[in-house]
């Protein structure tokens, strides 16, 4: 069913932006397959949206059609043995408590990311110790050509944030994890979430890290030695706990994101002579 004029701040982390011109929140693969189609048919351009926790939508119609994976159609969650078998539906969060609750160890360094499994594949997430890819099996896609396949861990390639999913909507992945005691594994959750919650501002409204770190260094290094941190420009703010987060505080627009965004890459390049490239992306 399409829903039009369908309101998206609260389908992301930012909160913030318009509305959908057309939103599908398909409850199959066959609804999937027949929504994509459609759009092909009539030209629409379409997106895929997960939790949205990378994203920045702008204050504006969101032109074609958005096609929202949750966990009513996608939330598959089985385990056979070792490997775990997770719809594209299904919150990082609700994967590792399922891994955890087993004994089963291998993505405790993913705690607390607010990601769906197949935006999390996308954009091939990490932790401090551990990317998503690391613990892949296989993934089941619908690829350009409408068909359902499997592939193999092996024929996929991940690189930092980046994949070769562009082309290709997820609906599936096998993770493959290993025996692990219970109450180690919940502690290692623990752990990885304290030391996330002391770095990052985790209650607060964000997309997570705004910049690509550069290579051999950090983008919160270098926004926070600009003398940027605790910056705001209308009601958004560059957190005065990590510089490459910026939080979004009640009343603000995706436009004063978008224009501290624009002051900390000119102040960051006038300073350092780096051109932060962007993390999220802006729809
Ligand atoms: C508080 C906070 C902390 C964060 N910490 C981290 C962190 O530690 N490490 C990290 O890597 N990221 C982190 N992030 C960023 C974010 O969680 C990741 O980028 C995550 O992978 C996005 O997943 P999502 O489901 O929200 O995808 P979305 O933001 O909805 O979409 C991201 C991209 O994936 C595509 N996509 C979504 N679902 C599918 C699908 N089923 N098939 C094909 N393409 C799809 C979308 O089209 C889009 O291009 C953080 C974000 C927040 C808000
Ligand atoms: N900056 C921001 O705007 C946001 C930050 N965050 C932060 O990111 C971190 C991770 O967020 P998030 O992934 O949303 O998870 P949280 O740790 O905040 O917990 C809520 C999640 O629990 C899951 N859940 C509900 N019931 C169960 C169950 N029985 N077993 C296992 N899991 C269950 C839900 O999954 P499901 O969705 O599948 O029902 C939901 O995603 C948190 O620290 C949070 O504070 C989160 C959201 C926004
Ligand atoms: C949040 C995200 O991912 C995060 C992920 O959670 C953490 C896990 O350790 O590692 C990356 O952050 P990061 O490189 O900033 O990691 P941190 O360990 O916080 O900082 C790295 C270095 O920069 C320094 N730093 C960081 C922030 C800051 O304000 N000032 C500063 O000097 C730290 O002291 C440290 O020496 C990912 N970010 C990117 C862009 O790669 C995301 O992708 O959205």
């Amino acid at each position: 069913m399409i829903q039009y004029h369908a309101q998206l701040a609260r389908m992301t982390t930012f909160q913030l932006g318009g509305v959908a011109e057309r939103l599908v929140q398909p409850s199959s693969i066959r609804e999937l397959a027949e929504t994509i189609a459609l759009g092909r048919r009539r030209g629409w351009p379409t997106r895929i949206l997960g939790h949205g926790s990378n994203l920045l939508l702008r204050d504006r119609v969101l032109p074609g059609l958005t096609i929202r994976l949750d966990r009513r159609g996608f939330g598959t969650l089985r385990a056979q043995g070792y490997e775990v078998t997770a719809g594209a539906g299904v919150s990082l969060s609700r994967l590792i408590g399922f891994c955890v609750g087993r004994g089963f160890h291998g993505l405790e360094g993913l705690v607390g990311i607010p990601a769906a499994v197949g935006g999390a594949l996308r954009n091939n997430a990490g932790g401090r110790d551990v990317t998503i890819a690391e613990r892949l099996s296989s993934v089941t896609l619908l690829n350009r050509d409408g068909d359902v396949v499997t592939l193999p861990r092996g024929e996929l390639s991940f690189g930092y944030r980046s994949s070769s999913f562009a082309e290709s909507v997820i609906l599936e992945a096998v993770f493959r994890l290993e025996r692990g005691v219970r109450e180690e594994a919940l502690q290692r959750c623990r752990d990885h979430f304290q030391r996330k919650r002391a770095d990052q501002p985790l209650a607060e409204r964000s997309a997570g890290c705004i910049f690509r770190n550069p290579p051999g260094d950090f983008a919160g290094r270098l926004v926070e030695t600009a003398g940027l941190k605790g910056l705001r420009i209308g009601r958004a703010e560059i957190s005065p706990l990590h510089g490459n987060f910026i939080v979004a505080h009640r009343g603000a627009r995706s436009d004063d994101v978008l224009r501290l965004i624009d002051h900390v890459r000119e102040r960051v390049a006038n300073v350092h002579g780096v051109w932060l490239e962007l993390e999220i992306e802006v729809w």
